[in-house]
């Protein structure tokens, strides 16, 4: 006969101290106390927030009856609290808040991505050192659980390559351009006035924050450490309508897109906008969704898609990490699933490639005079590079205009020599102002 397990003595509820009461953490607090029957149910434990640090209340969330503080440092040294929620944002003082909770002996929940790109490797070793765990499935495409499917749905795999839309705010903005002819600051404007750009909305359009989102889910892929200095990363804010409508043309989306891939000779790092296809599921995803790829060598590929910012998606993530640590708050730190992804003194993944060796085919807008001759210099320069020219459409000048639109699509070929090609053309006396260049990958 089967031996009946004893029944569990209830367990004491896990602590919860929130910092920050913004988009994010109201966010949380509201899901938290809405969902808080079955978050108890799913941890075997009541789910408690016993400390709220925040500057302001926040009209978007009742904390009536619940414990704030002005300042959030009280919540890192409150005895009582098990596991400490960093919503504030920033690299400065959210660095300390996390270290000194650490110091306390408190796990660490963080939405906050800039915070993990760029100091994660000293925070994890903080972490580890004091036997806690830091979880931050939020700080990656909102409320995609992209992190538990790196680092433990798809643990049996090699990864081969990533891609993803992962920045709301600006697939967003594209969307919104494409679809509504809005211009670039108006559809700026509505995604922070919906809470999702970040503080500082130049690390939306700049690419900041997908370079942010990228490494780590590198770092988790390729079993590397954190190396945000290492990715390259361009933004959207040069995107233009007309090449949104040549690139339909032409058969392509404009995405703003963070890839990492694996080849022989490194990894690939690099976050900017790119044509793909319109006939990939990725192609589609718009507005605030966010979407990643993951191709896996057993597997094959694989595609996770949902809210990549707002209150209550992200919420989603935060509170999924706050029910991963309740379930274990008493276990054995290496019974744990490592904040890096693989145990202690694993991170030995290859190097990351520099940009100029990539191998990449590029979209070339070129503004040309109406001349005999331009397209077979244009052409020259292409072949003398190594590159060839795959397709080609010339318009007819707009009316009053001397100038001919010619768009291109190259082959692939080393990112040195098509950057050297492009500063050619952009020196050729027939062809106006800057080539417009952006990259086309088939993602397939
Ligand atoms: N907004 C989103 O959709 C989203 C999605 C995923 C991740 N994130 C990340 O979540 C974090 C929070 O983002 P948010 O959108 O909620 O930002 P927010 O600006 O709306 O909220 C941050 C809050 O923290 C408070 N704060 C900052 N410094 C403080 C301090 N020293 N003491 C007390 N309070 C302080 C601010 O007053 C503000 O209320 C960021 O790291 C962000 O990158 C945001
Ligand atoms: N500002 C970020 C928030 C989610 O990380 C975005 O727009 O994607
Ligand atoms: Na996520």
């Amino acid at each position: 006969m089967a031996k009946r397990l004893q029944t569990e003595q209830p367990r004491r509820a896990a602590r919860i101290g929130i910092c920050g009461l913004g988009t994010v953490g109201s966010g949380t607090v509201n899901v938290m106390l809405r969902n808080s029957a079955e978050i108890a149910a799913r941890c075997g434990r009541p789910v408690d927030i016993v400390q709220i640090g925040a500057r302001r209340d926040n009209p978007a969330c009742d904390t009536s009856g619940l414990n704030v503080t002005r300042e959030i440092f009280d919540v890192a040294n409150n005895p009582d609290v098990d596991i400490l929620v960093e919503l504030i944002g920033g690299t400065t003082v959210a660095r300390e808040l996390v270290l000194a909770a650490i110091d306390s002996g408190k796990h660490v929940v963080t939405a906050n991505k800039a915070l993990i790109a760029e100091h994660g490797n000293e925070l994890f070793a903080a972490a580890a050192e004091k036997g806690v765990t830091i979880a931050y499935e939020a700080a990656v495409a909102g409320g995609i659980p992209i992190i538990k499917s790196l680092r433990e749905g798809l643990a049996g795999n090699r990864i081969q390559w990533l891609a993803g839309i992962i920045n709301g705010t600006g697939n967003y903005i594209l969307t919104e351009m494409r679809d509504k002819g809005r211009s670039f600051e108006e559809a700026l404007a509505q995604a922070q006035a919906l809470g999702y750009a970040e503080a500082d909305p130049t690390f939306d359009v700049e690419g900041i924050d997908a370079a942010h989102k990228l490494v780590i889910m590198a770092s988790l892929a390729f079993a590397i450490p954190l190396a945000f200095d290492k990715v390259y990363t361009e933004g959207i804010s040069r995107i233009s309508i007309e090449d949104i409508r040549y690139a339909d043309e032409l058969g392509y989306c404009i995405k703003h897109i963070g890839l990492a891939r694996r080849t022989e000779a490194g990894v690939e790092l690099r976050v900017h906008p790119t044509l793909i296809p319109q006939r990939r599921l990725i192609a589609n995803v718009d507005g605030v969704m966010n979407a990643v790829l993951v191709n896996g060598d057993a597997v094959g590929p694989t595609l996770y898609y949902g809210a990549g910012a707002g209150a209550e998606a992200t919420a989603s993530a935060v509170i999924a990490d706050i029910v991963d640590v309740a379930r274990t708050l008493e276990a054995d730190p290496c019974q744990r699933v490592p904040a890096a992804g693989v145990a202690e003194g694993n991170q030995d993944g290859p190097r990351v490639l520099p940009m100029e060796e990539v191998l990449t085919s590029y979209y070339l807008r070129i503004s040309a005079q109406d001349k005999p001759g331009v397209m077979s210099q244009v052409a020259k320069i292409c072949s003398d590079q190594g590159i060839s020219i795959e397709a080609l459409i010339q318009h007819e000048p707009a009316e009053g205009e001397t100038l001919v639109p010619v768009v291109i699509l190259t082959s692939r070929a080393k990112e040195a020599s098509l950057r050297e090609a492009v500063a050619q053309i952009d020196a050729l006396d027939t062809v106006e102002g800057e080539v417009v260049r952006i990259r086309v990958e088939p993602l397939g």
